[in-house]
């Protein structure tokens, strides 16, 4: 049967120069297999997610979205085809390599221990303790203050709002990736979820500084990818979406693939285009 979620990928789209100048930073998913260890393939997909761009991961509940980050940062084998970060297969990447790369924050903000704010920011920092920065500590300030959190720096995070908490870790991977990789490069983001905890004021604050780290500022040419639940956050500041749904995939320009018709197909629910007085189209929702 004809499923198109199967057939649409990314993989011919001409590669975005770099706007750190250098060669493009890329993921390429070749037929990739992603699923969880043991179990069966969750989704198949065949695309290339750039750098410089933020890209979306969208789908319904149980679609994969995690399992696709979790294979993204090579906790979870593919199941079959070929991922390459940068041309080289993923394998092939120490880890001591990739953490001055990209930088995690997974859905459970949950720590082990009973670290204060600024310990779990200065853990962003640990990647980088053969070569420090000549500013460590400048930059887990300058971290916590961009995700304000400074205020609450010495509390355990145990003690912090679902919220704060978030923001605590988003300024951990900042730090992490706080300057450009000596080896060369892009860096890059890998977020679940990054705004689920967030206030409103937070979703938009958050998803506004990943696109400014992917498009402008100094810290330009970073990729972010992003699972988000919030089409209109989507639409607003994403420049791509992957719609995981179905076993495959849709992947493209977030206004072409999060159309009124794909929404109410993929989550059966009615969707009514507006117009922020930006010109950002937004929806309007309504359950069919
Ligand atoms: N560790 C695990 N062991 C067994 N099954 C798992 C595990 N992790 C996820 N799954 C299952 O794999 C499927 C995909 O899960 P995944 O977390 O990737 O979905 P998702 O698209 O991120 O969903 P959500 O929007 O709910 O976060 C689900 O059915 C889930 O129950």
């Amino acid at each position: 049967m004809f499923n198109p979620f199967k057939t649409w990928g990314a993989a011919t789209r001409p590669a975005q120069p770099s706007a750190l100048g250098g060669p493009a930073s890329s993921w390429r998913l070749e037929h990739l297999a992603v699923g969880v260890p043991g179990g069966d393939t969750l989704v198949s997909l065949h695309t290339r997610i750039e750098a410089g761009r933020v890209t979306a991961i969208v789908g319904p509940n149980g679609a994969g979205k995690s399992s696709l980050l979790s294979t993204l940062t090579g906790q979870w084998q593919p199941h079959g085809g070929q991922l390459f970060f940068d041309g080289q297969p993923l394998s092939r990447w120490s880890s001591e390599q990739l953490a001055l790369r990209r930088a995690m924050m997974m859905q459970d903000g949950g720590v082990a221990f009973d670290f204060t704010v600024q310990e779990v920011v200065e853990l962003g920092r640990y990647a980088h303790r053969l070569h420090p920065s000549t500013d460590e500590a400048g930059i887990v300030a300058r971290a916590m203050a961009l995700t304000q959190v400074s205020a609450f720096a010495q509390r355990s995070v145990r003690t912090l709002s679902g919220g704060e908490r978030a923001r605590t870790h988003l300024a951990r991977v900042l730090a992490q990736l706080w300057e450009p990789a000596a080896c060369g490069g892009a860096r890059w983001l890998l977020l679940d979820e990054p705004t689920a905890a967030m206030d409103l004021a937070w979703q938009h604050q958050t998803m506004a500084l990943l696109r400014d780290w992917a498009h402008a500022g100094p810290s330009a040419g970073v990729g972010v990818i992003a699972v988000v639940h919030d089409m209109n956050l989507a639409l607003r500041y994403a420049d791509d979406v992957l719609l995981v749904h179905g076993g495959g995939c849709l992947h493209g320009p977030a206004h072409e693939v999060l159309t009124p018709e794909t929404i109410a197909q993929v989550w059966g629910v009615g969707c009514f285009a507006t117009q922020a007085p930006d010109g950002t189209a937004q929806y309007l929702f309504a359950q069919n």
